[in-house]
């Protein structure tokens, strides 16, 4: 007997909303749809695209109120149970909204209704079996036009694609064997699983030691392990990456690796794809729609054999996923900071569980939680405690500020380390954590500060674009630093001046000390367009520039083998910070940025110039390094009963009104404190307490379980939703968020 048919679909809608939606399927939809498929429903008045999660043969609704399914777009689920169940623990852990959770998951032309069938492929064929009959008949047909017969020839003997034919013959030549009915074009679906034999090996390095125990601890794990690569920079990471990857791809498993940020890192693209030919498949948000739904059908239908990825990659459906890879696991870049706020690593262990398999994280200068599952045997701790290929690791050393007269927030000593280093032919970087020429401009008559007054922040000078730019919200307004003299707003005074440096400014004071050097800028403005990148990187390796001033984008993964003298202008700023996470995330810069330097065959040196070069965090990081830095940093955090060791949730309100962001979360606190084993802390302003025209406001709930925390939030959650003011102000919970800001 056949199965009944099911005449109602739950779905999940792409809104705002906690439950599934009931509609009702007529008799040729029942046989139609599919669980984890689209289809298209009425809402309201709007017509939107939801996810079927669920059929069955009645509903709790009384069939009047009951809507019907206006068409099913899908015949494949793009949901298969594994994805399904993925979805639903996404919207419980990050108690979210479970119709967006499935919408993040998709990319976005799917969201908007296009077909998640790959397009077929155009096959040229020939009309019929090639005898030698065949072949004189051709020829004498074909005897004004060389260029018919040999394609003709060429179809005869199998099946050519037609997008690989058409760089070698015209469209007239294809046309006319067509018209004179000797080869036809025929579509076929893309074969699955042929990525296996398009694998280009390229050559690998032999393994040093260290390297060969990570491979084979990873090459023997049979079922869901994670492991943590702790190894300092340029200790060869990558290469084991590489080499665990080629043993997955050989067994004919896909593999999926995560990186922060791929326009900043090119070279290691490059890199897999020396080394692992056509398979290679790469996925980020530089991509039009197109690009990445024909990635994720790639993907799905087992037609290539790793994805390179950034933080949404985690949620690629693969067909035969053998290991997914966390390269940088400690980079923020993996939290989502809208909408489902998401932790990839956390999403990719999840993932890694349930097709159990392995899990690579990778990190000079890993997350302190990261860290901590390590040293507690949750994960398996791989080390790497030497560079790879013989360099020697930087030596760190602090420069006190203290009574030095700078310039542009240069020492003077550091002025004759630059200088010996430009002479001795050898490249040298330097971080400024601000983009532009300074971050403030003031009049020093009155003290007015000019300020964003959607942002209550000061504007950042910019003397390239001149103008005077807002970073929080993009606000700009025309300002000639060179005109010959600027006028402060309020007072008319002649006497205004810009505070601090920027990128630009030491680009220019380096420039003028140094004219017979070139010297770049790497920063957001000046690298806008990702060929732009590429190319500035290939001019550093090729030598074209000596001194490299840049921001936060320097101090990711870059290989620069002619660094040899890096300085950090100001890491004070990092030291004072409310933010219990700011000793961490310092200390993961400084890994990372110092990691650039001396990668090669030449001694590197890295300089943090400070006003509190006593200061003991300093002192620890630079004298004993990342590893030991961490591991005092875990103990305080054990005893202050911080996350890693308890779990935090934050309530995040916005509206132009403060008084009435702040009832809100005096109400959510209320709510918090009915529940005996949490504690919480605020309301605080946000790190950014006012952003485009809005105030920011949170309160932070803790908890010793991520279970009691989750239970607590999912009802704080619906009883916030029914407060008067939930529709008014915006709000969102962030678990375990990466910051306050
Ligand atoms: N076994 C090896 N023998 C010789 N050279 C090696 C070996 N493994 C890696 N290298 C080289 O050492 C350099 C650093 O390696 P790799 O980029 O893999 O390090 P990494 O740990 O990923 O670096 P980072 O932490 O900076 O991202 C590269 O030039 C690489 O080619
Ligand atoms: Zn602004």
């Amino acid at each position: 007997m056949s199965e009944p048919l099911q005449h109602y679909a739950k779905v999940a809608m792409p809104l705002p909303l906690y439950t599934y939606f009931d509609y009702a399927l007529n008799a040729e939809q029942s046989q139609q749809v599919v669980i984890g498929g689209r289809v298209l429903v009425p809402f309201g008045k709007r017509k939107v695209l939801g996810i079927v999660v669920e059929l069955s043969n009645d509903s709790t609704l009384e069939s009047t109120k009951i809507k019907n399914v206006l068409e099913c777009l899908d015949q494949v689920a793009l949901f298969d149970a594994t994805l399904l169940k993925l979805a639903q623990w996404l919207a419980q852990f990050y108690i979210a909204p479970v119709g967006e959770v499935f919408a993040t998951m998709l990319p976005s032309a799917l969201n908007k209704g296009a077909s998640a069938t790959p397009a077929a492929i155009y096959y040229l064929t020939s009309k019929q079996a090639f005898s030698s009959e065949d072949k004189q008949r051709a020829a004498q047909l074909l005897a004004r036009s060389k260029q018919q017969l040999n394609l003709y020839e060429r179809v005869s003997e199998h099946d050519l694609r037609l997008s690989q034919l058409k760089s070698e013959f015209s469209n007239t030549v294809i046309k006319g064997l067509q018209e004179k009915n000797l080869i036809e074009l025929v579509e076929k679906p893309e074969p699955t699983g042929q990525w296996q034999q398009q694998i280009v090996l390229g050559s690998k390095q032999r393994p040093n030691p260290e390297q060969s125990i990570a491979i084979a601890s990873i090459n023997q794990a049979s079922q869901f392990t994670v492991f943590l690569i702790e190894g300092v920079t340029g200790s060869g990471k990558t290469e084991v990456y590489l080499q665990v990857i080629e043993e997955k791809l050989l067994l004919g498993k896909q593999v999926l690796l995560l990186v922060p940020e791929i326009g900043l890192t090119p070279q290691t693209v490059k890199r897999f794809q020396r080394r692992f030919g056509d398979v290679v498949a790469v996925w980020h948000s530089g991509l039009t729609d197109a690009e990445r739904l024909k990635v994720w059908q790639k993907a799905k239908h087992n037609q290539l054999g790793i994805v390179i990825g950034t933080r949404s990659a985690v949620f690629m459906p693969f067909a035969d996923l053998g290991m997914i890879i966390v390269d940088e696991e400690h980079d923020e870049s993996f939290k989502q900071q809208d909408g489902l706020r998401y932790h990839a690593r956390d999403v990719a262990a999840y993932r890694a569980k349930q097709y159990d398999i392995s899990l690579v994280l990778g990190s000079a200068s890993p997350a302190l939680e990261t860290l901590h599952n390590a040293l507690n045997k949750k994960y398996r701790h791989l080390q790497l405690l030497q560079r790879a290929g013989g360099a020697a690791m930087p030596v760190m050393k602090l420069m006190d500020l203290t009574g030095l007269p700078l310039q542009s927030g240069i020492a003077p000593a550091m002025l004759v380390r630059i200088e010996q280093t430009l002479k001795k032919g050898e490249q040298v970087l330097i971080f400024v954590n601000r983009r532009g020429y300074a971050p403030a401009l003031i009049c020093t008559e009155c003290g007015h500060v000019e300020t964003c007054n959607d942002c209550d922040t000061p504007f950042t000078v910019h003397v390239t674009t001149n103008n005077l730019q807002c970073h929080r919200c993009g606000q700009n307004k025309a300002y000639n630093a060179h005109s010959f003299k600027p006028k402060c707003s309020v007072c008319s005074s002649q006497s205004v001046t810009t505070q601090g440096v920027g990128t630009e400014q030491i680009q220019t004071f380096l420039t003028e000390q140094f004219p017979s050097y070139s010297c770049v800028r790497i920063d957001s403005d000046s690298t806008r367009g990702k060929r732009k990148l590429n190319t500035l990187f290939d001019e550093i390796n090729q030598q074209k520039h000596q001194l490299l001033v840049g921001t936060q984008i320097v101090a990711k993964g870059h290989h620069f083998e002619n660094v040899t003298l890096a300085l950090i202008l100001n890491v004070d700023s990092y030291l004072f910070s409310s933010d219990f996470k700011a000793p961490e995330k310092l200390a993961q810069l400084v890994t990372q940025f110092s990691g650039r330097a001396g990668r090669a065959n030449k001694p590197g040196e890295v300089w943090l110039q400070s006003y509190q070069v006593s200061n003991p965090l300093l002192q620890d990081l630079v004298n004993n390094g990342y590893s030991h830095f961490a591991r005092t940093l875990l103990q305080e955090r054990i005893a202050a009963h911080l996350p890693p060791v308890s779990w935090q949730a934050c309530l995040r309100v916005e509206h132009i009104d403060q008084k009435t962001a702040l009832a809100f979360l005096v109400f959510a606190n209320s709510l918090f404190s009915q529940f005996k084993h949490l504690r919480y802390f605020g309301p605080f302003p946000a790190g950014v307490e006012k952003k485009q025209t809005r105030y920011r406001y949170l309160s932070v709930a803790q908890a010793d379980t991520n279970q009691y925390l989750n239970k607590a939030l999912e009802q704080v959650r619906n009883s916030l939703h029914k407060h008067s003011l939930s529709a008014k102000v915006r709000w969102a919970i962030d678990i375990m968020p990466a910051d306050f800001s």
